[in-house]
């Protein structure tokens, strides 16, 4: 089944628009490491074996039909009611195994990110979303394995891009045997934008379904596709993008130097922010809602 672009795009206009968005520079990395230094999979392979092993099993695992059958699931959000400060203080005990950049615990990596974009002057927004943007790996506390939960994300469905992170691992993957599968537009249609087309499930597609009645649209954005580093950093998939996209993965790019570049900075203290924090979520978030 082919998804139908309803929108008349202009291809060619669409990747002039892309091509902009490549050479602009959205934001400076303001820590006190080097930019070069962060996400270096290949001194991880060395190093980090945990790292190599995660996107082994990722890659191998995150079929189409995986996605369709989580998604299916997790975004009938009938799982518990929380709140989103109670959500980072379970996060608590959870260290991210992909991530070779840090091995604090997610609630410091939140808080880290959002003092980042706070002391920039961001608007209240952004620095909520920076807040919030990783509480979808609560799906690991839900009994998902890390897997389906963090990493790097991609599209399904369609041929994986040489530009996603250890691309050698697709290989065990069963959807590599289906000719649609792994065509360039695979079961979707040119530019018919990432809101028609499948994620590797995990945090990111899941706290956007939890948040979409709270945020504005580009917040929401942001959640849904901040580990496309395919496509925001290293510029594949706009055959997949409409101009909306486009547009928003600008946002995207801005909100990363605060996610990526803040893992060197100092552990933030937790009760002495948390009053500024609650104020915040509060603004945006009823006491508590459905994940
Ligand atoms: O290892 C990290 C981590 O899991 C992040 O939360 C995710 O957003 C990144 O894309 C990934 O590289
Ligand atoms: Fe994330
Ligand atoms: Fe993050």
């Amino acid at each position: 089944m082919r998804i139908i672009n309803n929108n008349i795009s202009d291809a060619a206009k669409i990747s002039e628009a892309w091509e902009d968005f490549l050479k602009t520079k959205y934001g400076a990395n303001k820590s006190s490491k080097d930019t070069a230094a962060f996400r270096d999979y290949e001194v991880a392979l060395e190093q980090q074996p945990t790292v190599a092993k995660f996107y082994k099993e990722n890659h191998e695992k995150q079929t189409l039909q995986h996605v369709l059958e989580k998604k299916a699931d997790y975004t009938k959000l009938d799982k518990t009611r929380m709140g989103i400060w109670q959500a980072m203080e379970n996060l608590n005990k959870l260290v991210d195994e992909s991530d070779p950049d840090t091995s604090l615990s997610q609630i410091a990596h939140l808080l880290q990110s959002a003092e980042a974009a706070r002391r920039d002057g961001q608007p209240r927004w952004m620095i909520l979303t920076c807040l919030i943007h990783d509480l979808g790996k609560y799906l690991f506390f839900l009994g998902e394995p890390q897997w389906t939960v963090v990493g790097d994300t991609f599209p399904v469905g369609c041929a994986w891009s040489d530009k996603i992170v250890y691309p050698e691992f697709f290989k065990g993957n069963p959807d590599v045997n289906d000719e649609e599968l792994t065509s360039k537009y695979g079961i979707y249609s040119p530019n018919c934008g990432l809101a028609n087309v499948h994620m590797s499930f995990g945090h990111d597609e899941y706290l956007y379904h939890v948040c979409k009645d709270y945020l504005p649209k580009e917040a929401l954005f942001i959640i849904r596709y901040h580990s496309f580093y395919s496509a925001h950093t290293e510029g594949a998939y706009s055959w997949l993008m409409n101009n909306d996209d486009i547009a928003n993965m600008k946002w995207v790019k801005t909100f990363n130097q605060y996610d990526l570049y803040s893992k060197a900075d100092a552990e933030p203290n937790v009760e002495e922010l948390k009053p500024y924090y609650e104020q915040l979520i509060a603004e945006y978030f009823p006491e508590t809602i459905s994940w």
